[in-house]
């Protein structure tokens, strides 16, 4: 390239630590002296007082930053995933995801779930864990808790709430590597793509190839799947659902979890086999067919 590779991100602390990890990559892989980072504000960063879910859901952490792409004033894209859309513009593609980081929550406030006071405070705006959280422990107090990392923990601090979750990922990207104890996987499943940042470019253009260069497969392969099995669900984000595909041998495992919102009902399921978007999408069948009505209306299927 003769002129400096423009990355768009949004601005939180997270999110510039992660454009600055493509950054590092795409400089190594291809000898550049240097990457231009490009804040873009987006709707989910302006609106911070009412649940994500309520004022439209993913596209807000992505609209202004596909528009940007798409206006070639960037050459590509950070994001986490888990906050992609499963559908996206035709003109977008994921060029590559970086290796995924620990893919679990971790629990702030309390040694474990079980370990919580009787009807304790927790603070998370995500349906999926609160129905996860009231099925373990029905007696605990939800409440809706929204911002960036740093902002919930401040949340916290003050005794707004007695505990809250958060991505392990997010916590060691930003060095909190002693904040808050991991809850295991067969406890509660990560929400789908937790913990991978992907890279999207223009499908068509030549970033795409440059991108690809840093991605992890694996990654990539399993993080297809368990969008697949999202896009098959027809899970918008009141949705409560988990989801982890791990690579093993050659092959794959997807493991997910459907909810209602209190946890009352689920259903859950586990699938092995080679190709991973086949694999989620079979997974999603096999559980909407086999989900109790009050989780079965949470998905359109
Ligand atoms: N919804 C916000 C969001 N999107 C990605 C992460 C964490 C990083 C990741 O999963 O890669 C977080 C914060 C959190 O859930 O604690």
């Amino acid at each position: 390239m003769t002129r400096i590779f423009k990355l768009g991100t949004r601005g939180s602390p997270l999110a510039l630590t992660q454009a600055g990890m493509v950054r590092d990559a795409l400089m190594a892989a291809h000898g550049w002296d240097d990457v231009e980072i490009v804040v873009v504000r987006t709707t989910g960063d302006r609106v911070q007082d009412r649940a994500l879910a309520e004022i439209g859901g993913k596209a807000l952490w992505t609209k202004e930053l596909d528009r940007a792409l798409i206006a070639g004033e960037v050459d590509a894209c950070v994001h986490s995933m888990k906050d992609v859309e499963t559908i996206r513009p035709a003109e977008i593609a994921i060029a590559a995801m970086l290796p995924r980081a620990d893919v679990r929550d971790r629990l702030i406030g309390a040694d474990s779930i079980d370990a919580l006071p009787q009807g304790a405070l927790v603070g998370t705006s995500s349906p999926r864990r609160r129905a996860q959280l009231l099925r373990h422990r029905p007696d605990l107090q939800i409440v809706l808790f929204r911002g960036n990392v740093d902002t919930r923990l401040g949340k916290l601090a003050t005794g707004e709430v007695d505990a809250t979750l958060l991505a392990a990922a997010g916590l060691d990207r930003l060095g909190r590597h002693d904040t808050g104890v991991a809850i295991e996987t067969d406890t509660m499943l990560p929400a789908p793509s937790q913990g991978a940042v992907g890279i999207e470019t223009l499908a068509d253009g030549p970033a795409r190839a440059l991108v690809a260069a840093i991605g992890c497969s694996t990654t990539f392969a399993c993080v297809g799947a368990e969008r697949a099995l999202l896009a098959a669900l027809g899970a918008s984000c009141h949705s409560p659902v988990g989801a982890l595909a791990r690579s093993e041998g050659g092959g794959m495992t997807i493991a997910a979890e459907l909810l209602d919102e209190d946890g009352t009902a689920h259903v859950t399921g586990i699938l092995a086999g080679e190709d991973g978007v086949a694999l989620g999408t079979a997974l999603a069948a096999d559980l909407l067919g086999r989900a109790p009505p009050q989780v079965r209306r949470l998905f359109a299927g």
